[in-house]
């Protein structure tokens, strides 16, 4: 069984996806969603190095997957050990070095000295940031320390009404997310509501979460993937093209030039569709001067 809430007739694995130790990675049967799921419950689904290589190379194939429009990033449950639900708690604090975490050695908690320490989920929240397609932060439960900092990097969050819980726990571990998965949460829910989740690092509900404005739905736990998976199938009826630059425009303000470069670049793609930039490109090829006549100086 891949999780309780998995619905084995929607999802078919994705290429590549037996080689996946601590994530699943499905498609559904139709191509155009996609399901990555954290799979370690029995530490809520807490991320190791070798995780976050796993996710990051999964969310890179639905990237460049053009089928694929959405991507329901998930944690897999409950917990064989006590029935938890985790979204995700974070960073595995027992391979936690001084300079990031490890990669294991020999088992999965002696660290690897060989190795540095890695902090590059913080490459996967710029992955989902950046990529053209729409992700969901699917919660069936814990969203902890740097978890919360994923579903917050999402483009949308929907949280198990039963068992989505949420805790900024980063302060209290001695680490701290300086950039989306604080400063950007700011933005979403306001500072006073932000520095309170984080200096405080009090539980809260998926409730309290909802009229925070840091998730957009709650629905009952049993329905949650079910839900997920007809947003994605709303979002798939619109134009790729509007979705795509309406990320980069929701982007864009709060990522500075970078954000500026990836909504010029998607701007620029589409200019180059125009018969304006293919008389450029034709001018050049052809050695002559271009002939811009035919193209008004819009107002
Ligand atoms: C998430 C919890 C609030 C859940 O509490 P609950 O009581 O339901 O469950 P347990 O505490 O009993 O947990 C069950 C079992 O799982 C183990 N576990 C849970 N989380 C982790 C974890 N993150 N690492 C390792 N193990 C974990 C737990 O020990 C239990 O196992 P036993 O064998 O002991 O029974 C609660 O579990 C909790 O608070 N978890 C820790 C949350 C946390 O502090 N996460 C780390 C925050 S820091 C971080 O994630 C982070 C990572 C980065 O890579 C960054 C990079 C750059 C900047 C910042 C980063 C960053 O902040």
């Amino acid at each position: 069984m891949v999780s309780e809430l998995f619905d084995a007739a929607e999802w078919t694995p994705a290429p590549g996806a037996e080689a996946y130790t601590d994530i699943t990675a499905h498609l559904s049967t139709d191509g155009r969603i996609a399901r990555i799921a954290f799979d370690r419950p029995e530490v809520r689904n807490a991320f190791r190095p070798h995780t976050v290589d796993e996710l990051y190379r999964a969310l890179d194939d639905v990237r460049q997957d053009p089928k694929v429009g959405v991507v329901l990033l998930t944690g897999n449950g409950p917990s064989p050990r006590d029935g938890g639900w985790a979204f995700c708690s974070g960073g595995d604090q027992r391979i936690r070095g001084r300079d990031g975490y490890t990669y294991a050695a020999d088992d999965a908690t002696t660290p690897d000295p060989a190795r540095a320490g890695r902090l590059h989920i913080l490459e996967v929240q710029r992955l989902i940031r950046f990529m053209p397609k729409v992700v969901i932060a699917v919660v069936p439960g814990w969203a902890a320390g740097g978890g919360h900092s994923l579903h917050v990097v999402c483009d949308m969050s929907i949280a198990s009404a039963e068992h989505g819980r949420f805790k900024q726990t980063d302060a209290d571990v001695g680490s701290f997310d300086a950039g989306y998965g604080s400063a950007y949460f700011a933005r979403q829910i306001g500072q006073k509501f932000a520095r309170e989740v984080f200096f405080l690092a009090e539980e809260y509900s998926a409730q309290r979460a909802y009229e925070m404005g840091a998730v957009n739905r709650v629905v009952p736990h049993e329905q949650l993937e079910r839900e997920a998976v007809a947003m994605a199938r709303t979002i798939l009826t619109k134009s790729p093209t509007a979705i795509r630059m309406l990320k980069f425009a929701f982007n864009a303000v709060d990522d500075g030039m970078v954000g500026q470069q990836v909504f010029a670049g998607e701007a620029t793609r589409l200019a180059y569709g125009t018969d304006e930039a293919v008389e450029g490109r034709d001018a050049f090829l052809q050695k002559r001067d271009p002939d811009w006549s035919p193209h008004p100086w819009h107002y």
